[in-house]
């Protein structure tokens, strides 16, 4: 039996539109479509700006980029073979690399394709052809098609955000002489309001509005009882212990959305070092415009400097902390291009040895959101009861936590009876958005 046959012995299938009916059918039917046409929308809205910048050339670019987003949607559309990337970004060869192993996997007479090839990869490839498309029209390369929708979440989200910067700034002025128990309710709650500042994705809304219209702090106690595993004392004892070992350590945290989410991930990460939970906090993003929401490099910078040039004193208070961090090298902002490929976590050892080495100096690593999920276990269909340990697959360069509200049905570490209940109070539980998990997972100790 060949090592692929062996390996299909051993996990369970993937996620794929191949079952009709299914989330990942539904999704790549209808929202992919309706993501890219916003996507195209987006280029057209900012037709006259390309001519105004870049003359005949802007008109050329934005009618060409257009032409391979529509022609990508018909791909999709009529189940076409994934083709491979033409353009020369230097991930262009791993992706090409990654079609060859994903056509060998399924042989000739079954090619690779939207519909019939494992979920997780297609939706991955598509935003990957959206940077393709853009890339090979200079100069509109670098313009972000989803610019517009993340901007106009995070103005939206306003009124949250001030109420969030405000509890900050309080706690601020107290935070250094907590007492322990008092210091473990703060963190609880920042770490639920980055937990539910999930909600707001533009990816599982398919662009429509999804942001955080009231205070985050305020609806906490109501949205406990959706947190379906909460490990929440696991995440403070590794940050406790690596504190008293030897000194707060490094915590990393692979983003997911801007606009709100990442506000309530600056704000966790303030506390984290302000408490002396942590010493340094690295942010991962997105190297290029990804699931719509995702946080890129000008993303991230942008949010810094929207709330510091606020006229809300807190927010502003809040924005010149989080500048003196980056300044300071307190706080670091990475991309890393793992994070834009379709690989599943349990491959970054092999894939991405630097990142993975990179992971393994951190006293915690926080995964926000559901893609991170997703790519944690591989978006296969364990049972629900799998254990996360297994899920992962060998996947734990330091100790672990996701923050995920489920928008995908794909969910493990659950108690038996559990998921059984949930399907009868709610049949889309998985995929609504209204559930969570904090998720944890240690590696196993190293040596006697
Ligand atoms: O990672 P996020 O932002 O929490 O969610 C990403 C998402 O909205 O996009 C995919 C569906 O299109 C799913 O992975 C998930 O529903
Ligand atoms: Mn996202």
């Amino acid at each position: 039996m060949t090592e692929a046959e062996l390996e299909t012995l051993r996990v369970p299938p993937s996620l794929s539109a191949k079952v009709e009916g299914s989330f990942a059918y539904l999704t790549i039917r209808d929202r992919l479509p309706t993501i890219l046409t916003k996507a195209v929308d987006s280029i057209h809205r900012n037709k006259d700006k390309f001519f105004e910048q870049y003359g005949e050339e802007g008109l050329r670019a934005e009618k060409a980029a257009i032409g391979l987003l529509s022609k990508l949607r018909n791909e999709l559309q009529t189940d076409k073979p994934v083709l491979p990337l033409v353009d020369e970004l230097e991930d262009a060869e791993g992706w090409n690399l990654y079609l060859q192993r994903h056509e060998a996997l399924q042989g000739e007479q079954d090619p690779v394709s939207w519909f019939r090839s494992p979920w997780l990869y297609v939706e991955c490839y598509m935003y990957r052809r959206i940077q393709e498309a853009l890339w090979l029209n200079p100069p509109i390369s670098g313009f972000d098609a989803f610019q517009e929708a993340k901007t106009q979440s995070y103005f939206e989200s306003q009124r949250a955000v001030m109420a969030l910067c405000t509890h900050l700034e309080g706690l601020r002025k107290t935070v250094a002489g907590l007492p322990e128990d008092q210091l473990l309710e703060h963190f609880d709650r920042l770490l639920q309001v980055s937990l539910w500042g999930n909600k707001c994705d533009l990816s599982i809304s398919a662009g429509q509005d999804n942001s955080q219209k009231t205070s985050p702090i305020d609806s906490l106690a109501e949205l406990r009882p959706f947190i379906l595993v909460d490990d929440t004392r696991s995440v403070w004892s590794a940050l406790v212990s690596a504190r008293d070992r030897g000194g707060p350590g490094r915590v990393d945290i692979i983003l997911d959305n801007a606009g709100f989410e990442l506000t309530t991930d600056l704000v966790l990460a303030d506390f984290l070092v302000a408490s002396g939970l942590a010493r340094s906090v690295r942010f991962h993003g997105k190297a290029m415009p990804w699931f719509v929401s995702d946080v890129t490099a000008q993303d991230f910078t942008w949010t810094v400097r929207q709330t510091v040039a606020s006229n809300h004193r807190f927010m502003s208070a809040s924005g010149v902390q989080w500048q003196r961090y980056v300044r300071e090298g307190v706080w670091t902002y990475l991309d890393h291009p793992f994070w834009t490929q379709p690989h599943p976590f349990c491959d970054m050892a092999a894939d991405a040895p630097d990142l993975h080495a990179g992971l393994q100096g951190a006293a915690l690593v926080l995964f926000k959101g559901d893609l991170n999920y997703r790519k944690l276990t591989g978006d296969r269909e364990w049972a629900p009861t799998a254990a996360f340990a297994t899920a992962l697959r060998g996947f734990a360069p330091a100790p672990l936590c996701s923050l995920r509200t489920l928008k995908a049905n794909v969910q493990v570490g659950l108690q038996p009876g559990q998921a059984e209940q949930l399907g009868q109070r709610q049949p889309d539980w998985m995929t609504c958005g209204q559930y969570a998990v904090v998720q944890f997972h240690s590696p196993p100790r190293r040596g006697p």
